[in-house]
């Protein structure tokens, strides 16, 4: 076996070798969050998440991420308070892993990756009338990460809420979509502890196909964009 750890690099999706996937932003995502480069910031609130499983629609494969899609249609499911200056609809979630439990996340903290990581994409239905203006708009989108670490237990059902960890610390920093079109219209919430799911939890994630049918078969893994510079952005903490 090579020597040291094997790098999540070489791992990476076609879709970021394209030149033309790196756009010239001033604020892309994902970032390594470091704890010399973010600042606690006393005046940020608790989120408030409220999210009622009567919203949610239907799970697919996009291709590239396994989503759960939500009726937006309504406010029943969404966040406010944080670093957001209203409330933002939950539209829908999905996941993003590796082909090993050593990386898969898009985030990584202090250079560490976790095996995969949860993104809950909400949008602002005060300023937008819809997701797709939203998504392109600036303060269109609030996107929450959670870290996913194996462990035996296994994940609930497919409830949002119980999605999050108990512990609610985070940190939060502007950023971009880390999938195409790029968008940088993202306020980032991260949460600071990983929730746990049993190994053949991400073993069924790593079943899942890029690939269509009659096309040759190709595992869905490593689906996550390469790590972005911090360039002038702070991260800010809801904790010390
Ligand atoms: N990882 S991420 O959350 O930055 N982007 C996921 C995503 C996949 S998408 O193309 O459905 C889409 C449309 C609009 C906003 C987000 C997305
Ligand atoms: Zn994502």
């Amino acid at each position: 076996a090579p020597c040291g750890p094997r790098r999540r690099n070489n791992a990476v999706h076609p879709l970021w070798k394209d030149p033309a996937s790196s756009p010239g932003g001033t604020r892309p995502s994902p970032i390594n969050i470091r704890w010399r480069d973010s600042v606690y910031d006393p005046r940020l609130q608790p989120l408030s998440v409220s999210y009622d499983a009567a919203s949610c629609l239907h799970v697919w494969n996009t291709g590239y991420l396994l989503q759960v899609e939500f009726d937006d249609s309504t406010d029943w499911s969404g966040i406010s308070g944080g670093p957001l200056e209203n409330p933002y609809r939950l539209k829908q979630f999905h996941f993003h892993w590796g082909a090993v439990d050593e990386w898969g996340s898009e985030h990584t903290v202090e250079d560490h990756a976790y095996p995969a990581e949860l993104h809950l994409v909400h949008w602002n239905a005060v300023k937008y009338q819809n997701y797709r203006e939203a998504a392109t708009g600036e303060h269109g989108l609030a996107v929450i990460g959670v870290f996913l670490k194996d462990s035996r237990a296994a994940l609930g059902p497919f409830q949002p809420s119980c999605l999050l960890p108990t512990c609610r610390d985070y940190w939060t920093y502007p950023g971009s979509l880390t999938t195409p079109p790029l968008s940088e219209s993202v306020t980032w919430i991260i949460y600071k502890k990983p929730i746990e799911v049993a190994q053949d939890q991400l073993a069924a994630f790593r079943t899942l196909l890029f690939s269509a049918l009659g096309e040759k078969e190709e595992a869905m893994v490593n689906n996550y964009r390469p790590l972005q510079p911090l360039m002038k952005r702070k991260v800010r903490s809801s904790f010390q």
